[in-house]
């Protein structure tokens, strides 16, 4: 294991990264040498063509899922080579997950299942961040009630709470607003925004929604598990345009949310 020579406002890297599934004539190259930082306290957002490898980056980068070669940091750590218990701690201590299924405890009410990840983890939380949090996201007079009687933005922002109760210096989201309808997601991405710009995070968000990448501050695009392009202060537009680049990426078909981040902005 190595230290990160220039950690500073890093929040994650990889060197090289390369994830293989399968083996022989069946194996499928999921990432190809990838190389990249994730800047700290910015809004990166990744996206491309479906099996592009975006939702492997995530989890390699996460530590959710081993590498086949090359190196991962989170931090100044390096995790390729961490024991599975020293990674579980690091995850629980420094990253925070969105899922596009919220997996909120039913039985739980919100205050409850926000705080769920640090009781397990036998964590006290910081009661002036949450409170900050709980605010930031609007759900103070949602905090009693169960999943089942919030609305499903409401539940994304709890999930959202979750993942920034223990203040992760990162939070990593696989298409928080996958589930969500248009003013629903909105909100979240609002709040991610929010998260950024007012408590310092940083967020890496999968989509496949050019209008909800619109709100990160840089998108990465990957094609056949190669990052091969990216795009500073993007716009729903300039995104829906380079997609089109790509073969068989036209984010028109059915089942993408395009027209909600376009027509949004119009609003
Ligand atoms: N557990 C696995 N076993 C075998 N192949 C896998 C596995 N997970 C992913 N793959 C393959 O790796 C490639 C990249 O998958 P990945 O899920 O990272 O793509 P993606 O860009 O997130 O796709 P999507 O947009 O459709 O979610 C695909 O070809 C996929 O079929």
């Amino acid at each position: 294991m190595s230290a990160l020579p220039t950690s500073d406002g890093i929040a994650a890297r990889a060197q090289a990264l390369t994830k293989a599934y399968g083996s022989g004539e069946t194996t499928v190259l999921a990432l190809d040498s990838v190389d990249v930082d994730i800047a700290s306290g910015r809004f990166t957002a990744v996206m491309g063509p479906s099996g592009s490898g975006k939702s492997t980056l995530m989890h390699c980068l996460a530590g959710l899922d081993t590498v086949s070669a090359g190196q991962v940091w989170l931090g100044g750590t390096e995790i390729t080579g961490l024991k599975e218990r020293e990674l579980t701690r690091l995850r629980r201590d420094r990253i925070g997950f969105m899922f596009q299924s919220f997996n909120l405890i039913p039985t739980l009410n919100a205050a409850e299942n926000i705080t769920l990840p640090m009781d397990i983890a036998g964590k006290k939380p910081d009661q002036k961040w949450l409170d900050q949090v709980i605010d930031t996201l609007g759900l103070r007079d949602r905090l009693k009630h169960r999943p089942a009687q919030l609305s499903g933005g409401q539940q994304q922002r709890v999930a959202c709470a979750r993942a920034l109760a223990s203040r992760p210096e990162l939070i990593f989201a696989d298409e928080p607003t996958g589930n969500l309808d248009s003013r629903a997601g909105l909100e979240v991405l609002a709040f991610l925004r929010q998260a950024v710009d007012e408590l310092g995070q940083t967020v890496v968000m999968v989509t496949h929604d050019p209008g909800a990448a619109a709100h990160s501050d840089l998108v990465l695009f990957l094609a056949d598990g190669r990052i091969v392009d990216q795009m500073e202060h993007p716009t729903a537009e300039a995104v829906l345009e380079r997609m089109r680049l790509f073969p068989g990426g036209n984010p028109q078909a059915p089942g993408s949310d395009v027209t909600r981040g376009t027509a949004s902005e119009e609003d």
